[in-house]
Parts: C-alpha cells; sequence; structure tokens
C-alpha cells in the first residue's frame, strides 16, 4: 500500500493528558494505517485509548510525539488554521452523547443546512436528509427526536461537507439492537458515497458489520 491509498497514517504516536513527559502516557508508540473507503471498528478494554485516538485523528488535541497523518496532513506539526481548514472541510467528529452534537433550537433542516454552509460544499442538504431516511423529519428539534435519530441527524450533521473521514465514539452505546442496526445502516450509506468511517465500540455488532477491526490494548494497536 502506498500513502495515497491511506486516509489515516500513525507512525510512533504517544499521547498523554498529564505532560509530554509522562512515563506512563495513554498512547505509545501507536502505528496505523487506514485506507480510504472503508468502516473500520476501533476495538479494545476500556481505557485502552480508542476515544484519545479519535479525538487527536480529529484534530481536537494534538500528539506529544509521532506522527498522525489524516488526509495527508501530519496534524502534529500542522498550524492552527491548517487543522482548522482539515476539521471543517474533511474530517467530521461525533461525540457519544447524541443531543452534545447538536444545537437545541434549530432544526434537522437547519443543522444541515449549517454544515453545508460552514464548509461552503457544494452537496444538496435535503439529498442527504433523503439518502439518511430523515427526510420526514426535517422540521423538528432535536428534542422531538428520539436517541436513534439524534445520532442519524449528528452524524448527517457531521459528514456533511466532509470529503474525508468520520470518526465516531461509540455511536451505538446508548441505543438497542434495532435502532442500532439503523445507524450502522446511515454509515454504510456515508462509506459508499466515499467516505472513510472509524467507530470506537464495544458493541459486537459494530465491530461485525465493519470492514475492518483494529484492536487497541495499553495504548497501542496490536492488531
Ligand atoms: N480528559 C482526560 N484527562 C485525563 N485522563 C483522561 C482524560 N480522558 C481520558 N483519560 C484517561 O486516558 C485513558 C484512555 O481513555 P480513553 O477514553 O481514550 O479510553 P477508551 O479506550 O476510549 O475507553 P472506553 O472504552 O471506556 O471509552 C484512560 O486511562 C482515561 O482515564
Amino acid at each position: 500500500m502506498t500513502r495515497d491509498d491511506s486516509i489515516v497514517e500513525c507512525t510512533g504516536v504517544r499521547y498523554s493528558y498529564l505532560s509530554p513527559a509522562d512515563d506512563s502516557p495513554v498512547l505509545r508508540d501507536l502505528d496505523l494505517s487506514v485506507t480510504r473507503g472503508a468502516i473500520v471498528a476501533l476495538v479494545g478494554p476500556s481505557g485502552s485509548g480508542k476515544s484519545t485516538l479519535l479525538r487527536l485523528l480529529g484534530c481536537l488535541d494534538r500528539a506529544d510525539a509521532g506522527e498522525v497523518r489524516v488526509s495527508g496532513v501530519d496534524t502534529t506539526t500542522a498550524s492552527a488554521r491548517r487543522r482548522g481548514k482539515l476539521r471543517r472541510h474533511r474530517v467530521g467528529y461525533v461525540r457519544q452523547n447524541p443531543a452534545d452534537n447538536l444545537i437545541d433550537h434549530m432544526t434537522v433542516e437547519q443543522h444541515f443546512d449549517m454544515a453545508v454552509a460552514m464548509s461552503r460544499s457544494r452537496v444538496k442538504p435535503r439529498r442527504l436528509l433523503e439518502q439518511l431516511g430523515l427526510a420526514a423529519l426535517a422540521s423538528h428539534r432535536p428534542r422531538q427526536l428520539s436517541g436513534g435519530e439524534q445520532q442519524r441527524v449528528a452524524i448527517g450533521f457531521a459528514a456533511l461537507g466532509r470529503s474525508d473521514l468520520l470518526l465516531l465514539d461509540e455511536p451505538t452505546g446508548q441505543l438497542d439492537h434495532r435502532v442500532g442496526e439503523q445507524v450502522l445502516d446511515t454509515l454504510e450509506t456515508l462509506r459508499d458515497s466515499g467516505l472513510t468511517i472509524m467507530v470506537s465500540t464495544h458493541d459486537p455488532l459494530t465491530a461485525q458489520r465493519a470492514d475492518l477491526t483494529h484492536r487497541l490494548n495499553e495504548g497501542r494497536v496490536t492488531r
């Protein structure tokens, strides 16, 4: 595989929440390569660093050492401006609690319109609402939606205008099996439209439906 096939390339990544000199960092010597156009599940014990890795890939935090290359940009050394551009146009991030991704007073359609305006993309928000089976909810506000509907809206909102990578922290963690399946259908639709999707999960169904699984243990990818 060449670098061009990869959407994510991590090499020798180290990260501590305390200080770069911490002898027990959360991530240590982490290497990972992810090719375009797959759903990738990140699995591993609680505390192994799955969410931390997603935060580095989503430019919410910056690695202490090593290379975290996303869409060809080394996010460890990139300027704040470059990282901001990456987040606006290429990489979306969905938090675990669906409501935390949405704005109380805005309807579903207004969320999608705002995402397009912010990314200055040419994507048609109405078309994505239809593709994701959310058109009937267009005029609803987050409080009028179930947890699963909120999660699907949050996923569409994060994906809109982002061309490369969607990162999700435990997207099915709070949902029952049937609704979890609907969220996974949404992810498959987005993968088929060209996005690469990385999901941290403890849910066997999510891991089973992913195209690839990477296991984290004590801050490293072990397979
Ligand atoms: N904001 C923070 N400040 C300090 N330590 C943190 C912070 N967030 C996470 N940690 C620690 O970092 C380690 C890795 O946490 P992380 O949330 O990345 O693990 P995880 O594999 O996603 O766990 P889970 O499966 O339970 O969500 C844990 O020891 C956790 O206590």
